[in-house]
């Protein structure tokens, strides 16, 4: 399997600049989280993958072919979207039968179990489907698709938390059966952080991480005491932000801790996850007053 690989992708939409230059690569059978704020341009960039709408400039390619108007590499990548791109009566099976002839091989065998877990149907149409419902039809499909990069925009958009955690079980599942690259994009990050692999943070239409998540983890530290004490501590290194509490400052850094700095006794080192990491690196790092 080849890499696929995101090369300078601009995109404007009329004077504003949704995606400014932005380059990855994503390697086979790996799971990707793409995290980014409301409206910062994830699904445009996804859309772009996979040739749904162009770009202003940059490619996108698979090894060494370019993926614009290329059936070949369009059929290896599978788009889950909230977009309805099918017809009002379209069946389930209907969703199966047409990815199956896009793609090939499309595993009905799994989509047929998985479906009975979710409480569907593949008989029911997609429009008398609640919000939730028409979720799990698209991600059964996108997780039986025959195709080696499936990117989920919101996949678990509209559903209650135990079928939420039953399809992350599934895709799991799915993706040991089977390994191949998935991309998921959701605001979920405390849900989805243990299956991540690597993640990709986009903010101001920049990519600001691209990284492994335990790489990523081991450089989150937090350090708290004494506020003078914190500083000289954290002194030239990358804080995100400092939260004070009367007079003890707690500062999350990103950053690897050098052997060379003496810890005070005063001052104590800890972890913190994901999700706070996101919500600092997006915000803007200052000292906030609790
Ligand atoms: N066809 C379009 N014409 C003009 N502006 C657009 C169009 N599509 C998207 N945009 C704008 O581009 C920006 C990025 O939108 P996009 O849907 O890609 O964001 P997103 O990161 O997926 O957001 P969310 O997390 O809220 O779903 C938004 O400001 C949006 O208004």
């Amino acid at each position: 399997m080849e890499q696929l690989s995101i090369n300078h992708i601009t995109k404007r939409f009329g004077r504003q600049t949704v995606l400014d230059d932005i380059s990855f690569t994503l390697a086979p059978a790996k799971i990707y989280g793409l995290l980014g704020r409301n409206g910062v341009g994830k699904s445009t960039l996804l859309n772009i993958i996979t040739n749904r709408i162009f770009p202003t400039s940059g490619t996108v390619k698979l090894g060494d072919q370019d993926a614009n108007d290329n059936d070949d590499v369009l059929s290896r990548i599978f788009l889950m979207s909230e977009t309805n791109l099918y017809p009002k009566r379209t069946s389930i099976l209907r969703m199966f039968d047409l990815a199956n002839e896009a793609y090939g091989q499309f595993n009905y065998q799994t989509a047929a179990r998985q479906l009975k877990e979710f409480g569907l149907d593949e008989k029911q149409h997609l429009s008398n489907l609640s919000t939730g419902q028409q979720t799990i039809a698209k991600f059964v499909l996108a997780l039986n698709v025959d195709a080696d990069y499936i990117l989920m925009d919101e996949p678990v958009l509209g559903l209650d938390a135990a079928h939420r955690d039953l399809f992350y079980q599934e895709l799991l599942k799915s993706y040991q059966a089977k390994p191949r690259t998935f991309v998921l994009s959701t605001h979920l990050i405390e849900e989805v952080q243990q299956l991540l692999e690597h993640v990709i943070i986009i903010d101001q239409a920049k990519v600001v991480v691209d990284d492994d998540v335990q790489n990523l983890l081991e450089r989150a530290h937090t350090v708290s005491g004494p506020a003078d004490q914190v500083d000289k501590y954290t002194a030239g290194l990358r804080v995100l932000v400092s939260e004070d509490l009367g007079n003890i400052r707690t500062t999350y850094l990103l950053d690897d801790l050098d052997d060379q700095r003496v810890l005070p006794d005063t001052v104590e080192l800890g972890h913190y996850d994901l999700q706070h990491l996101f919500i600092y690196l997006t915000n803007g790092g200052e000292v906030k007053n609790a």
